[in-house]
C-alpha cells in the first residue's frame, strides 16, 4: 500500500483540506497520514470560524516522531495544501527533504492554495509569496487554479493561449507536471468546467459539465481533485488515466452535491463514484 503525508487544513464541520482529501485517497487504496496545519470549526468561506493555526514546530516534531518509529521510509509522497501561516512553509519543505532522504522515490505534490477574494477564501499573509518563491521550485507536481496560475507564472492570463504559456513558464521553474484544476474564465468554452494537464510528454485538456449551484459553490473541490489525482498516480496509473479518472470522479461528486442541494461537498454519499465514476469524459491532447 502507498502512503501520503498530507499536510493541510482540518475542518471539524464539512469538507475542505484534509477532510476533502483523506477519505478519497483511502477509498482509492492509498493511506493518507493527515498532518494538520490548522484546526478550524469550518472552512473560511463561511466568513467566520473558530479554532487555531497549529504551531509550526509540530511539522518537524511529527515528522521526527515517524522517523523515531522507523516508518518514514514508507512515505511515498508529501501532499501540501492549505497552509495556516507563512512560517509553516519552510517547515513543510524541510519535511519534504527529510521524506525524500528516507525514500528517494517519494514525490512532492504542491496544491498552492492561495487566498481568493472573489470566492472569500482566506489564507494567511505571506503564504502566496512562500508558494511562489520557495515551494514551486521544489514541487514535482503543482496543481494551481486560475488565480494561482497567474501568481506562480507572474504572467497575464486572460485567455486559453496565455494559460498554456503560463503553464510552460511554471514547467521551466522546476515542476515536472502541472495540473490546472480549474481554468475558469480562460477555458475554451464558458459553459464547461475545464482542466489542463501538462507533463513531460505534452498537454491534455478535459472538459466536463459546469453545474449551476443555487447560492454558493461548494469548497474543497480543488483539495479533493489534487488528492484523487495523486492517489491514482501512486496506484500506477498513467498521468492521462489519472487525469481522466480525477475529472470523472470529481464530476460525480459535484453531481451528487448539486442534487442534494447542500453547500458542503457530498463526499460520503458519493463514495462509490470516487472509486468507480459513472462519468466518462476523455482527455484531448492539445500540445
Ligand atoms: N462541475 C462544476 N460545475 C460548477 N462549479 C464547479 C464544478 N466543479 C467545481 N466547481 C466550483 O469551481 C470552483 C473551483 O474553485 P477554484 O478556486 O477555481 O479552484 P480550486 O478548487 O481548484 O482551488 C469551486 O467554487 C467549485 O465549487
Ligand atoms: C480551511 C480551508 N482549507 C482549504 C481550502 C481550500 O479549498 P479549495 O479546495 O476550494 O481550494 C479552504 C478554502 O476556503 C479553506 O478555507
Ligand atoms: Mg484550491
Amino acid at each position: 500500500m502507498k502512503n501520503v503525508l498530507s499536510i493541510q487544513s482540518h475542518v471539524v464541520y464539512g469538507y475542505a483540506g484534509n477532510k476533502a482529501a483523506v477519505l478519497p485517497m483511502q477509498l482509492l487504496g492509498v493511506d493518507a497520514w493527515a498532518l494538520n496545519t490548522v484546526q478550524f470549526s469550518n472552512h473560511t468561506q463561511y466568513q467566520r470560524w473558530k479554532g487555531m493555526v497549529i504551531p509550526k514546530e509540530q511539522i518537524a516534531g511529527i515528522t521526527q516522531g515517524i522517523i523515531d518509529i522507523g516508518a518514514l521510509a514508507e512515505c511515498d509522497a508529501v501532499l501540501s495544501g492549505y497552509i495556516g501561516a507563512a512560517e509553516q512553509g519552510q517547515e513543510i519543505l524541510n519535511t519534504v527533504n527529510t521524506v525524500k532522504k528516507a525514500n528517494p522515490n517519494a514525490i512532492y505534490f504542491c496544491d498552492p492554495v492561495m487566498g481568493h477574494p472573489d470566492k472569500g477564501c482566506v489564507v494567511a499573509p505571506g503564504v502566496a509569496e512562500f508558494l511562489v518563491k520557495d515551494a514551486m521550485s521544489q514541487a514535482d507536481i503543482i496543481a494551481p487554479n486560475l488565480v494561482e496560475l497567474r501568481e506562480l507564472s507572474g504572467l497575464v492570463v486572460e485567455n486559453f493561449a496565455q494559460a498554456l504559456a503560463a503553464i510552460e513558464a511554471i514547467l521551466a521553474k522546476g515542476p515536472k507536471t502541472v495540473l490546472v484544476k480549474h481554468l475558469s474564465k480562460v477555458g475554451q468554452d464558458p459553459n464547461k468546467f475545464e482542466m489542463v494537464l501538462a507533463t513531460q510528454k505534452g498537454m491534455w485538456h478535459i472538459s466536463r459539465p459546469l453545474h449551476e449551484f443555487v447560492g454558493r459553490d461548494p469548497v474543497g473541490v480543488g483539495d479533493m481533485t489534487s488528492a484523487i489525482f495523486l492517489a491514482n498516480l501512486l496506484n500506477g496509473k498513467s498521468e492521462i488515466e489519472a487525469f481522466e479518472h480525477t475529472a470523472n470522479a470529481v464530476n460525480d461528486v459535484m453531481t451528487v452535491t448539486k442534487e442534494s442541494q447542500k453547500y458542503e461537498l457530498q463526499i460520503i454519499p458519493a463514495r462509490n463514484y470516487i472509486v468507480n465514476p459513472i462519468s466518462q469524459y476523455k482527455a484531448v491532447k492539445i500540445a
